[in-house]
């Protein structure tokens, strides 16, 4: 590593790099109802050389679960009622935590915000010190305010705005986005 760098760089350029420190270890966490995020997060892991966490609930969703059609499926109801959203996961804590600088975390849109099932992720590690890198896909609203909503459950970590994709990304289109974050 280039210990000198930081010192002879402007603050513009240092500025632009967001604080990412691409000497160190990146890993990706991501919850996903039906295969869309999981795509985005494998072709995200490819590009930057990380490692990988599926969070999985305990009680998986079913495809009958994730029917926002159905007033009485179980999302629907998750929705409904707060109190029924705090989703237990088989691993909410990712092992070598202290060994990452950067984090992406990736969920579904679900009603113009983030998939609750990853909340128990954020809620459960400390941020202190990592950049974490928010991204979503949707059918077509934004990532919206997700992201900074999150930064407030995580209370720490230094947060990006982070990127939606539609559902069916093409990995080129994730490639430039990691590129354009300068991995
Ligand atoms: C309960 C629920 C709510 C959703 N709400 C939205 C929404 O508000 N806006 C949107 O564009 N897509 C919405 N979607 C669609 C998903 O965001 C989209 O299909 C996403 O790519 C799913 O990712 P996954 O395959 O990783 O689960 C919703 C899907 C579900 C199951």
């Amino acid at each position: 590593a280039n210990t000198t760098g930081a010192n002879t760089q402007n603050k513009e350029s240092q500025e632009a790099v967001q604080a990412i420190n691409h000497n160190g270890k990146v890993l990706v966490v991501y919850f996903s109802g039906t295969g869309n995020t999981k795509r985005v997060a494998t072709d995200i892991a490819k590009a930057t050389n990380a490692d990988v966490l599926e969070l999985q609930p305990v009680q998986p969703y079913s495809k009958e679960d994730l029917d926002y059609h159905n007033k009485e499926s179980r999302v629907m109801k998750e929705m409904d009622n707060k109190a029924l959203r705090d989703i237990p996961l088989v691993k909410d804590q990712p092992d070598n935590w202290s060994q990452y600088d950067t984090v992406f975390v990736g969920y579904p849109i679900w009603r113009h915000n983030a998939a609750w099932p990853i909340d128990n992720f954020i809620k459960h590690n400390d941020f202190t010190g990592k950049t974490v890198i928010p991204f979503a896909t949707s059918v077509d609203s934004g990532i919206g305010e997700s992201g900074k909503l999150l930064q407030q459950m995580a209370g720490t970590g230094n947060w990006h705005t982070g990127h939606r994709f539609a559902s069916g990304a093409s990995a080129s289109e994730v490639q430039e986005w990691v590129k354009s974050l300068g991995f």
